[in-house]
Protein backbone atom coordinates (compact mmCIF):
# COMPACT_ATOMS: atom_id res chain seq x y z
CA UNK A 1 0.00 0.00 0.00
CA UNK A 2 2.86 2.18 0.79
CA UNK A 3 4.63 0.98 -1.97
CA UNK A 4 1.55 2.13 -4.20
CA UNK A 5 1.63 5.27 -2.94
CA UNK A 6 5.42 6.17 -3.38
CA UNK A 7 4.93 4.96 -6.96
CA UNK A 8 1.79 7.65 -7.37
CA UNK A 9 3.99 10.08 -5.47
CA UNK A 10 7.49 9.39 -8.14
CA UNK A 11 4.83 9.11 -11.44
CA UNK A 12 5.19 12.50 -12.94
CA UNK A 13 2.06 11.98 -14.61
CA UNK A 14 0.43 11.87 -11.41
CA UNK A 15 1.63 15.36 -10.42
CA UNK A 16 -0.79 18.00 -9.75
CA UNK A 17 0.71 20.35 -12.19
CA UNK A 18 0.76 18.12 -15.08
CA UNK A 19 -2.80 16.73 -14.51
CA UNK A 20 -3.57 20.32 -14.10
CA UNK A 21 -1.56 21.66 -17.64
CA UNK A 22 -3.25 18.88 -19.29
CA UNK A 23 -6.95 19.35 -18.58
CA UNK A 24 -6.26 23.06 -19.25
CA UNK A 25 -4.75 21.62 -22.70
CA UNK A 26 -7.57 20.04 -23.83
CA UNK A 27 -9.98 21.86 -22.80
CA UNK A 28 -7.88 24.85 -25.06
CA UNK A 29 -8.16 22.80 -28.02
CA UNK A 30 -11.35 21.82 -27.47
CA UNK A 31 -12.93 25.00 -26.94
CA UNK A 32 -10.55 26.73 -30.01
CA UNK A 33 -11.98 24.37 -32.40
CA UNK A 34 -15.58 24.15 -31.15
CA UNK A 35 -15.23 28.14 -31.10
CA UNK A 36 -13.92 28.33 -34.64
CA UNK A 37 -16.98 25.65 -35.52
CA UNK A 38 -19.63 27.58 -34.06
CA UNK A 39 -18.67 31.04 -35.10
CA UNK A 40 -18.02 29.78 -38.89
CA UNK A 41 -21.53 27.90 -39.20
CA UNK A 42 -23.23 28.80 -42.13
CA UNK A 43 -26.06 30.43 -41.29
CA UNK A 44 -29.37 29.75 -42.58
CA UNK A 45 -29.47 31.46 -46.00
CA UNK A 46 -31.22 34.93 -45.52
CA UNK A 47 -32.30 36.75 -48.91
CA UNK A 48 -32.69 40.94 -50.00
CA UNK A 49 -35.11 41.69 -52.70
CA UNK A 50 -35.11 44.64 -55.65
CA UNK A 51 -37.50 45.45 -58.12
CA UNK A 52 -37.05 47.47 -61.11
CA UNK A 53 -39.80 48.57 -63.55
CA UNK A 54 -38.84 48.75 -67.30
CA UNK A 55 -41.07 51.13 -68.80
CA UNK A 56 -40.51 50.43 -72.58
CA UNK A 57 -41.73 52.21 -75.88
CA UNK A 58 -43.99 48.68 -76.44
CA UNK A 59 -44.42 47.59 -72.93
CA UNK A 60 -43.65 47.48 -69.35
CA UNK A 61 -42.49 44.82 -67.03
CA UNK A 62 -41.33 44.10 -64.01
CA UNK A 63 -38.65 42.43 -62.65
CA UNK A 64 -37.62 40.70 -59.10
CA UNK A 65 -34.05 40.49 -58.31
CA UNK A 66 -32.76 38.28 -55.43
CA UNK A 67 -29.28 37.87 -53.20
CA UNK A 68 -28.44 36.26 -50.13
CA UNK A 69 -28.44 39.10 -47.29
CA UNK A 70 -25.26 39.12 -45.90
CA UNK A 71 -23.33 39.38 -49.03
CA UNK A 72 -24.77 42.80 -50.62
CA UNK A 73 -21.58 43.29 -51.52
CA UNK A 74 -19.52 40.35 -53.04
CA UNK A 75 -21.96 39.96 -56.42
CA UNK A 76 -21.90 37.87 -58.92
CA UNK A 77 -24.70 36.69 -57.18
CA UNK A 78 -27.86 38.67 -58.06
CA UNK A 79 -30.29 37.40 -59.81
CA UNK A 80 -33.74 37.70 -61.40
CA UNK A 81 -36.06 35.56 -59.37
CA UNK A 82 -39.57 36.36 -61.68
CA UNK A 83 -40.74 38.96 -63.86
CA UNK A 84 -44.16 39.59 -65.08
CA UNK A 85 -44.98 41.06 -68.28
CA UNK A 86 -47.59 44.18 -67.94
CA UNK A 87 -51.10 43.55 -70.08
CA UNK A 88 -51.30 46.08 -72.63
CA UNK A 89 -49.55 48.71 -74.18
CA UNK A 90 -46.29 51.20 -72.93
CA UNK A 91 -47.05 53.50 -70.37
CA UNK A 92 -46.29 56.46 -72.81
CA UNK A 93 -49.55 54.94 -74.88
CA UNK A 94 -51.67 56.64 -71.70
CA UNK A 95 -51.00 60.39 -72.59
CA UNK A 96 -54.36 61.49 -73.07
CA UNK A 97 -55.64 58.78 -69.90
CA UNK A 98 -52.63 59.01 -67.33
CA UNK A 99 -54.61 57.47 -64.71
CA UNK A 100 -54.81 54.29 -66.75
CA UNK A 101 -51.07 54.58 -66.90
CA UNK A 102 -50.67 53.54 -63.16
CA UNK A 103 -53.90 51.00 -62.87
CA UNK A 104 -52.01 49.00 -65.74
CA UNK A 105 -48.98 48.32 -63.15
CA UNK A 106 -51.67 46.90 -60.98
CA UNK A 107 -52.05 43.29 -61.20
CA UNK A 108 -47.77 42.39 -62.01
CA UNK A 109 -47.12 44.77 -58.48
CA UNK A 110 -49.62 42.04 -56.88
CA UNK A 111 -47.68 39.49 -57.89
CA UNK A 112 -44.67 40.89 -56.44
CA UNK A 113 -46.12 41.45 -53.27
CA UNK A 114 -46.71 37.75 -53.00
CA UNK A 115 -43.30 36.91 -54.58
CA UNK A 116 -41.50 38.93 -52.21
CA UNK A 117 -42.02 37.93 -48.78
CA UNK A 118 -43.46 39.93 -46.75
CA UNK A 119 -40.90 40.62 -43.83
CA UNK A 120 -38.77 42.44 -46.37
CA UNK A 121 -41.54 43.93 -48.21
CA UNK A 122 -40.50 47.49 -46.61
CA UNK A 123 -37.32 47.07 -47.30
CA UNK A 124 -37.31 45.98 -50.69
CA UNK A 125 -36.07 49.14 -53.18
CA UNK A 126 -39.10 49.45 -56.15
CA UNK A 127 -37.26 51.91 -59.39
CA UNK A 128 -39.25 52.87 -62.59
CA UNK A 129 -36.98 53.37 -65.43
CA UNK A 130 -38.89 54.64 -68.40
CA UNK A 131 -37.21 54.86 -72.02
CA UNK A 132 -37.55 55.89 -75.52
CA UNK A 133 -41.42 56.05 -75.75
CA UNK A 134 -41.75 58.54 -72.50
CA UNK A 135 -38.38 60.26 -74.14
CA UNK A 136 -40.22 61.21 -77.82
CA UNK A 137 -43.30 61.75 -75.33
CA UNK A 138 -41.49 64.19 -73.09
CA UNK A 139 -40.33 65.58 -76.46
CA UNK A 140 -44.02 66.21 -77.49
CA UNK A 141 -45.40 66.78 -74.51
CA UNK A 142 -43.94 67.60 -71.46
CA UNK A 143 -47.04 68.37 -69.32
CA UNK A 144 -48.39 64.78 -70.53
CA UNK A 145 -45.08 62.86 -69.85
CA UNK A 146 -45.08 64.48 -66.34
CA UNK A 147 -48.86 63.81 -65.72
CA UNK A 148 -48.07 60.22 -66.81
CA UNK A 149 -45.42 60.21 -64.17
CA UNK A 150 -47.75 61.62 -61.33
CA UNK A 151 -49.89 59.20 -62.25
CA UNK A 152 -47.48 55.93 -61.94
CA UNK A 153 -46.01 57.05 -59.26
CA UNK A 154 -49.18 56.97 -56.72
CA UNK A 155 -49.93 53.77 -58.19
CA UNK A 156 -46.47 52.43 -56.46
CA UNK A 157 -46.80 54.21 -53.33
CA UNK A 158 -49.34 52.10 -52.56
CA UNK A 159 -47.77 49.03 -52.45
CA UNK A 160 -45.94 48.40 -49.19
CA UNK A 161 -42.31 48.47 -51.06
CA UNK A 162 -39.49 51.16 -50.31
CA UNK A 163 -40.66 53.45 -53.54
CA UNK A 164 -37.28 55.04 -55.10
CA UNK A 165 -38.78 56.83 -57.54
CA UNK A 166 -39.65 57.04 -61.44
CA UNK A 167 -37.45 58.76 -64.03
CA UNK A 168 -36.90 58.77 -67.96
CA UNK A 169 -33.30 57.19 -68.38
CA UNK A 170 -30.75 58.97 -71.35
CA UNK A 171 -29.90 56.67 -73.86
CA UNK A 172 -26.28 56.85 -72.21
CA UNK A 173 -27.42 55.10 -69.11
CA UNK A 174 -30.23 52.80 -71.09
CA UNK A 175 -26.88 51.47 -72.99
CA UNK A 176 -24.08 51.92 -70.35
CA UNK A 177 -26.67 49.55 -67.68
CA UNK A 178 -27.43 46.84 -70.74
CA UNK A 179 -23.56 46.00 -71.09
CA UNK A 180 -23.35 46.00 -67.24
CA UNK A 181 -25.91 43.38 -67.13
CA UNK A 182 -24.61 41.26 -69.74
CA UNK A 183 -20.85 41.45 -68.25
CA UNK A 184 -22.23 41.13 -64.43
CA UNK A 185 -23.87 37.90 -65.44
CA UNK A 186 -21.36 36.55 -67.62
CA UNK A 187 -18.84 37.41 -64.07
CA UNK A 188 -16.73 39.20 -66.26
CA UNK A 189 -16.52 42.10 -64.57
CA UNK A 190 -15.87 40.44 -61.29
CA UNK A 191 -12.72 38.87 -63.19
CA UNK A 192 -11.17 41.12 -65.15
CA UNK A 193 -12.11 38.86 -67.99
CA UNK A 194 -12.47 40.69 -71.58
CA UNK A 195 -15.74 42.48 -72.18
CA UNK A 196 -19.02 41.68 -73.80
CA UNK A 197 -20.56 44.68 -76.27
CA UNK A 198 -24.22 45.21 -75.97
CA UNK A 199 -26.95 45.37 -78.54
CA UNK A 200 -30.24 46.36 -77.24
CA UNK A 201 -33.06 47.00 -79.81
CA UNK A 202 -36.23 48.50 -78.78
CA UNK A 203 -39.38 49.81 -79.66
CA UNK A 204 -38.37 53.35 -80.11
CA UNK A 205 -34.92 53.33 -79.67
CA UNK A 206 -31.53 51.23 -79.71
CA UNK A 207 -28.40 50.93 -78.00
CA UNK A 208 -24.91 49.88 -78.70
CA UNK A 209 -22.30 49.44 -76.15
CA UNK A 210 -18.49 48.20 -76.05
CA UNK A 211 -15.27 48.56 -74.93
CA UNK A 212 -12.37 48.80 -77.95
CA UNK A 213 -8.52 49.82 -77.03
CA UNK A 214 -9.40 52.62 -79.86
CA UNK A 215 -11.60 54.43 -77.76
CA UNK A 216 -10.27 56.54 -74.83
CA UNK A 217 -13.29 58.98 -74.62
CA UNK A 218 -11.48 61.96 -76.20
CA UNK A 219 -13.13 61.58 -79.27
CA UNK A 220 -17.02 62.78 -79.15
CA UNK A 221 -17.13 62.42 -75.53
CA UNK A 222 -20.89 62.81 -75.36
CA UNK A 223 -20.45 58.15 -76.61
CA UNK A 224 -18.05 57.66 -73.22
CA UNK A 225 -19.21 56.44 -69.94
CA UNK A 226 -16.23 55.51 -67.61
CA UNK A 227 -16.79 52.63 -64.40
CA UNK A 228 -14.03 51.35 -61.95
CA UNK A 229 -15.62 48.24 -61.18
CA UNK A 230 -14.02 45.71 -59.06
CA UNK A 231 -10.85 47.37 -59.00
CA UNK A 232 -10.83 47.76 -63.10
CA UNK A 233 -11.32 51.01 -65.23
CA UNK A 234 -13.44 50.97 -68.13
CA UNK A 235 -13.84 52.86 -70.73
CA UNK A 236 -16.86 52.19 -72.48
CA UNK A 237 -18.28 53.72 -76.01
CA UNK A 238 -21.85 53.66 -76.12
CA UNK A 239 -24.48 55.68 -78.37
CA UNK A 240 -28.52 55.42 -78.58
CA UNK A 241 -30.61 56.16 -81.84
CA UNK A 242 -33.73 57.63 -80.98
CA UNK A 243 -36.53 56.70 -83.43
CA UNK A 244 -34.08 53.37 -84.68
CA UNK A 245 -36.30 50.80 -82.28
CA UNK A 246 -37.88 48.43 -84.77
CA UNK A 247 -41.24 50.09 -84.06
CA UNK A 248 -40.26 53.88 -84.77
CA UNK A 249 -37.52 52.46 -87.69
CA UNK A 250 -40.96 50.97 -89.39
CA UNK A 251 -42.72 54.15 -89.47
CA UNK A 252 -39.70 56.03 -90.79
CA UNK A 253 -39.87 53.33 -93.39
CA UNK A 254 -43.41 53.72 -94.39
CA UNK A 255 -43.19 57.57 -94.07
CA UNK A 256 -40.19 57.14 -96.77
CA UNK A 257 -42.60 55.44 -99.34
CA UNK A 258 -45.43 57.31 -99.00
CA UNK A 259 -43.64 60.31 -100.43
CA UNK A 260 -43.13 58.92 -103.48
CA UNK A 261 -47.01 58.01 -103.98
CA UNK A 262 -49.63 59.05 -100.99
CA UNK A 263 -52.66 56.94 -101.81
CA UNK A 264 -50.86 53.23 -102.04
CA UNK A 265 -47.58 51.62 -100.67
CA UNK A 266 -46.52 48.40 -102.20
CA UNK A 267 -44.05 47.23 -99.82
CA UNK A 268 -41.23 44.92 -100.64
CA UNK A 269 -40.86 44.14 -96.65
CA UNK A 270 -44.64 42.82 -96.66
CA UNK A 271 -45.27 39.13 -97.64
CA UNK A 272 -47.27 39.08 -101.26
CA UNK A 273 -50.89 39.00 -100.29
CA UNK A 274 -50.77 41.45 -97.38
CA UNK A 275 -53.49 43.62 -97.58
CA UNK A 276 -54.13 46.74 -94.87
CA UNK A 277 -55.62 50.15 -94.86
CA UNK A 278 -53.49 52.50 -92.41
CA UNK A 279 -54.62 55.70 -90.93
CA UNK A 280 -51.89 58.45 -91.73
CA UNK A 281 -52.90 59.90 -88.30
CA UNK A 282 -51.86 56.98 -87.16
CA UNK A 283 -48.76 56.38 -89.02
CA UNK A 284 -47.26 60.58 -88.33
CA UNK A 285 -48.32 60.53 -84.50
CA UNK A 286 -45.14 60.27 -83.81
CA UNK A 287 -42.14 62.73 -83.81
CA UNK A 288 -39.53 60.47 -85.48
CA UNK A 289 -41.72 61.16 -88.44
CA UNK A 290 -44.02 63.87 -87.99
CA UNK A 291 -42.64 66.56 -90.19
CA UNK A 292 -42.51 64.20 -93.38
CA UNK A 293 -46.25 64.22 -93.73
CA UNK A 294 -46.93 64.76 -96.81
CA UNK A 295 -49.13 67.91 -97.97
CA UNK A 296 -52.98 67.48 -98.17
CA UNK A 297 -52.31 63.60 -97.75
CA UNK A 298 -55.70 61.49 -97.06
CA UNK A 299 -56.75 59.92 -94.54
CA UNK A 300 -55.88 56.93 -95.08
CA UNK A 301 -53.37 54.39 -97.85
CA UNK A 302 -53.40 51.05 -98.83
CA UNK A 303 -50.52 49.07 -97.65
CA UNK A 304 -49.51 45.83 -99.62
CA UNK A 305 -46.91 43.47 -99.84
CA UNK A 306 -44.71 42.53 -102.61
CA UNK A 307 -42.51 40.13 -100.60
CA UNK A 308 -38.93 40.79 -102.22
CA UNK A 309 -36.23 41.09 -100.16
CA UNK A 310 -33.42 42.98 -102.63
CA UNK A 311 -36.03 45.90 -102.62
CA UNK A 312 -36.61 45.34 -99.19
CA UNK A 313 -33.34 46.41 -98.41
CA UNK A 314 -33.01 49.03 -100.83
CA UNK A 315 -35.88 50.93 -98.90
CA UNK A 316 -34.79 49.85 -95.46
CA UNK A 317 -31.48 51.55 -96.23
CA UNK A 318 -32.95 55.21 -96.52
CA UNK A 319 -33.86 55.22 -93.20
CA UNK A 320 -29.96 55.87 -92.57
CA UNK A 321 -28.15 58.49 -93.61
CA UNK A 322 -24.78 56.87 -94.79
CA UNK A 323 -23.19 60.80 -95.86
CA UNK A 324 -21.71 62.95 -93.30
CA UNK A 325 -19.34 62.08 -90.70
CA UNK A 326 -16.77 64.40 -89.48
CA UNK A 327 -14.79 61.94 -87.27
CA UNK A 328 -12.30 59.32 -87.81
CA UNK A 329 -14.84 56.39 -87.95
CA UNK A 330 -19.16 56.79 -87.76
CA UNK A 331 -22.24 54.28 -87.78
CA UNK A 332 -24.81 56.23 -89.31
CA UNK A 333 -26.45 59.52 -89.57
CA UNK A 334 -22.82 61.50 -88.87
CA UNK A 335 -22.55 59.77 -85.26
CA UNK A 336 -19.01 58.18 -83.54
CA UNK A 337 -18.15 54.77 -83.53
CA UNK A 338 -14.92 53.22 -82.93
CA UNK A 339 -13.87 50.27 -84.15
CA UNK A 340 -15.99 47.11 -83.25
CA UNK A 341 -14.17 44.78 -80.94
CA UNK A 342 -15.10 41.79 -79.04
CA UNK A 343 -18.22 40.01 -78.69
CA UNK A 344 -21.54 40.84 -78.81
CA UNK A 345 -24.64 39.98 -77.14
CA UNK A 346 -27.94 41.08 -79.12
CA UNK A 347 -31.29 41.16 -77.10
CA UNK A 348 -34.71 42.52 -76.54
CA UNK A 349 -36.35 42.58 -80.23
CA UNK A 350 -32.95 41.61 -81.73
CA UNK A 351 -33.86 38.32 -80.34
CA UNK A 352 -37.32 37.57 -80.52
CA UNK A 353 -37.13 38.71 -84.02
CA UNK A 354 -34.25 36.37 -85.03
CA UNK A 355 -35.86 33.79 -83.14
CA UNK A 356 -38.73 33.55 -84.48
CA UNK A 357 -37.14 33.71 -87.98
CA UNK A 358 -34.83 30.70 -86.85
CA UNK A 359 -31.81 32.96 -87.20
CA UNK A 360 -30.34 32.83 -83.98
CA UNK A 361 -27.62 30.70 -85.12
CA UNK A 362 -24.44 33.25 -86.27
CA UNK A 363 -21.62 30.41 -87.21
CA UNK A 364 -24.99 30.47 -90.66
CA UNK A 365 -22.90 32.43 -93.19
CA UNK A 366 -24.57 35.71 -93.33
CA UNK A 367 -25.42 34.87 -97.12
CA UNK A 368 -27.36 31.78 -96.24
CA UNK A 369 -29.25 34.14 -93.62
CA UNK A 370 -30.21 36.31 -95.74
CA UNK A 371 -31.47 33.29 -98.54
CA UNK A 372 -33.20 32.30 -95.62
CA UNK A 373 -34.55 35.49 -94.95
CA UNK A 374 -35.53 36.16 -98.69
CA UNK A 375 -37.55 32.72 -98.92
CA UNK A 376 -38.98 33.96 -95.76
CA UNK A 377 -39.91 36.87 -97.39
CA UNK A 378 -41.46 35.93 -100.34
CA UNK A 379 -44.41 33.64 -98.30
CA UNK A 380 -47.25 34.65 -99.13
CA UNK A 381 -49.35 35.98 -96.49
CA UNK A 382 -51.91 33.54 -95.95
CA UNK A 383 -49.67 30.64 -95.78
CA UNK A 384 -47.06 33.15 -93.05
CA UNK A 385 -50.69 32.69 -91.05
CA UNK A 386 -51.59 29.66 -91.58
CA UNK A 387 -48.32 28.42 -90.36
CA UNK A 388 -48.55 30.70 -87.25
CA UNK A 389 -51.71 30.61 -85.77
CA UNK A 390 -50.75 31.70 -82.12
CA UNK A 391 -48.84 34.35 -83.36
CA UNK A 392 -50.04 38.07 -83.21
CA UNK A 393 -50.93 39.18 -86.72
CA UNK A 394 -49.22 43.20 -85.58
CA UNK A 395 -45.68 40.94 -84.93
CA UNK A 396 -46.43 38.49 -88.00
CA UNK A 397 -47.17 41.31 -90.84
CA UNK A 398 -43.79 42.64 -89.80
CA UNK A 399 -41.29 39.86 -89.36
CA UNK A 400 -39.92 40.41 -92.74
CA UNK A 401 -39.27 43.98 -92.08
CA UNK A 402 -38.21 43.38 -88.75
CA UNK A 403 -35.42 40.97 -90.11
CA UNK A 404 -34.14 42.96 -92.90
CA UNK A 405 -34.03 45.89 -90.85
CA UNK A 406 -31.61 44.39 -87.97
CA UNK A 407 -29.03 42.93 -90.86
CA UNK A 408 -29.01 46.26 -92.51
CA UNK A 409 -28.46 47.42 -88.96
CA UNK A 410 -26.14 45.35 -87.87
CA UNK A 411 -24.04 45.49 -91.71
CA UNK A 412 -24.62 48.76 -92.64
CA UNK A 413 -25.38 50.83 -89.39
CA UNK A 414 -22.84 49.33 -87.22
CA UNK A 415 -20.44 47.79 -89.66
CA UNK A 416 -20.41 44.09 -88.71
CA UNK A 417 -18.59 42.20 -91.99
CA UNK A 418 -19.85 38.78 -93.17
CA UNK A 419 -16.97 37.55 -90.69
CA UNK A 420 -17.52 39.70 -87.56
CA UNK A 421 -21.31 38.84 -87.61
CA UNK A 422 -20.37 35.94 -85.64
CA UNK A 423 -18.95 37.66 -83.31
CA UNK A 424 -22.75 38.70 -82.60
CA UNK A 425 -25.01 36.31 -79.79
CA UNK A 426 -28.71 36.92 -80.06
CA UNK A 427 -29.46 35.94 -76.42
CA UNK A 428 -32.81 36.14 -74.15
CA UNK A 429 -31.19 35.68 -70.80
CA UNK A 430 -28.04 34.83 -69.48
CA UNK A 431 -27.96 32.26 -66.67
CA UNK A 432 -32.01 32.34 -66.08
CA UNK A 433 -31.75 36.72 -66.25
CA UNK A 434 -33.65 38.69 -68.90
CA UNK A 435 -30.54 40.35 -70.72
CA UNK A 436 -31.41 43.95 -70.36
CA UNK A 437 -30.60 47.63 -68.67
CA UNK A 438 -32.90 46.76 -65.28
CA UNK A 439 -30.37 44.62 -63.30
CA UNK A 440 -27.56 47.03 -64.37
CA UNK A 441 -29.68 50.18 -63.21
CA UNK A 442 -30.47 48.11 -59.63
CA UNK A 443 -26.46 47.40 -59.43
CA UNK A 444 -25.37 50.76 -59.78
CA UNK A 445 -28.50 52.62 -57.48
CA UNK A 446 -27.80 50.00 -54.59
CA UNK A 447 -24.14 50.24 -55.19
CA UNK A 448 -23.76 46.55 -55.20
CA UNK A 449 -20.71 46.70 -57.57
CA UNK A 450 -17.91 47.92 -55.84
CA UNK A 451 -15.45 49.93 -56.97
CA UNK A 452 -12.44 47.75 -55.83
CA UNK A 453 -12.21 43.71 -55.62
CA UNK A 454 -13.46 43.34 -52.61
CA UNK A 455 -11.32 41.23 -49.78
CA UNK A 456 -12.28 37.31 -49.77
CA UNK A 457 -11.21 35.33 -46.73
CA UNK A 458 -8.52 33.18 -48.18
CA UNK A 459 -10.00 29.85 -46.99
CA UNK A 460 -13.34 28.37 -47.72
CA UNK A 461 -15.27 27.80 -44.37
CA UNK A 462 -15.16 24.12 -44.88
CA UNK A 463 -11.04 24.39 -45.38
CA UNK A 464 -11.08 26.94 -42.64
CA UNK A 465 -12.22 24.43 -40.02
CA UNK A 466 -10.43 21.62 -40.83
CA UNK A 467 -7.12 23.40 -40.80
CA UNK A 468 -8.20 24.73 -37.30
CA UNK A 469 -9.02 21.31 -35.90
CA UNK A 470 -6.03 19.86 -37.79
CA UNK A 471 -3.46 22.65 -36.30
CA UNK A 472 -5.41 21.59 -32.81
CA UNK A 473 -4.92 17.99 -32.75
CA UNK A 474 -1.07 18.76 -33.62
CA UNK A 475 -0.40 20.91 -30.96
CA UNK A 476 -2.32 18.10 -28.55
CA UNK A 477 -0.31 15.13 -30.21
CA UNK A 478 3.39 17.46 -29.65
CA UNK A 479 2.31 18.70 -26.04
CA UNK A 480 2.24 14.88 -25.40
CA UNK A 481 5.27 14.38 -27.46
CA UNK A 482 7.04 17.19 -25.03
CA UNK A 483 6.42 14.96 -22.12
CA UNK A 484 8.23 12.10 -24.03
CA UNK A 485 11.31 11.80 -21.49
CA UNK A 486 9.48 11.13 -18.71
CA UNK A 487 7.46 7.84 -20.46
CA UNK A 488 9.93 4.69 -19.73
CA UNK A 489 10.54 5.69 -16.14
CA UNK A 490 6.21 5.75 -16.17
CA UNK A 491 6.18 2.39 -18.02
CA UNK A 492 9.38 0.49 -15.97
CA UNK A 493 6.80 1.51 -12.89
CA UNK A 494 4.18 0.17 -14.89
CA UNK A 495 6.05 -3.01 -15.08
CA UNK A 496 7.11 -3.32 -11.26
CA UNK A 497 3.29 -2.77 -10.98
N1 LIG B 1 -42.52 38.25 -79.37
C1 LIG B 1 -42.25 39.51 -79.68
C2 LIG B 1 -42.23 40.50 -78.67
C3 LIG B 1 -41.95 41.81 -79.05
N2 LIG B 1 -41.70 42.09 -80.34
C4 LIG B 1 -41.36 43.46 -80.76
O1 LIG B 1 -40.19 43.85 -80.11
C5 LIG B 1 -40.24 45.24 -79.89
C6 LIG B 1 -40.21 45.52 -78.46
O2 LIG B 1 -38.99 45.30 -77.98
P1 LIG B 1 -38.77 45.71 -76.46
O3 LIG B 1 -37.37 45.43 -76.20
O4 LIG B 1 -39.78 45.12 -75.59
O5 LIG B 1 -39.03 47.31 -76.60
P2 LIG B 1 -39.38 48.36 -75.48
O6 LIG B 1 -38.54 48.11 -74.31
O7 LIG B 1 -40.85 48.38 -75.26
O8 LIG B 1 -38.99 49.71 -76.23
P3 LIG B 1 -37.84 50.78 -75.92
O9 LIG B 1 -36.69 50.02 -75.34
O10 LIG B 1 -37.51 51.39 -77.24
O11 LIG B 1 -38.44 51.75 -74.97
C7 LIG B 1 -41.57 45.75 -80.36
O12 LIG B 1 -41.36 46.32 -81.61
C8 LIG B 1 -42.40 44.52 -80.45
O13 LIG B 1 -43.32 44.64 -81.48
C9 LIG B 1 -41.69 41.12 -81.31
O14 LIG B 1 -41.43 41.42 -82.47
N3 LIG B 1 -41.97 39.83 -80.96
CA1 LIG C 1 -36.29 48.39 -73.91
Amino acid sequence: MSAQREMKEKNPWHTPVTIIITVIGVIAIVALVTVAVVQNRPLPQKYKYGIVLDAGSSHTALYIYEWPAEKDNNTGRVEQKHSCKVDGPGISSYASAPLKAGQSLRECMQKAEKWVPSKRHHETPLYLGATAGMRLLNMVDSVASEDVFQAVKEALQKFPFSYQGARILSGQEEGAFGWVTVNYLDERLKQGLETTGALDLGGASTQISFVSDNYDGSESPNNSVNFRLYGNDYNLYTHSFLCYGKDQAHRLKLAHQTQSGPNAVADPCSHPGYNATKKYSVLYDSPCVSDRKPQGAPATFHHTGTGNLQQCQEVVRNVFNFTDCKYSHCSFNGVFQPILQGGFGAFSAYYFVMDFLNLTDTTVPLEAVKEQLKAYCATPWDQIVQQHPKAKLKYLAEYCFSGTYILSLLTEGYNFTSVTYSDIKFIEKIKGSDAGWTLGYMLNLTNMIPAEAPDFPPLPHAGYVSIVTIIAVLIFILFLFSLRPLWPRCSKQQQIV
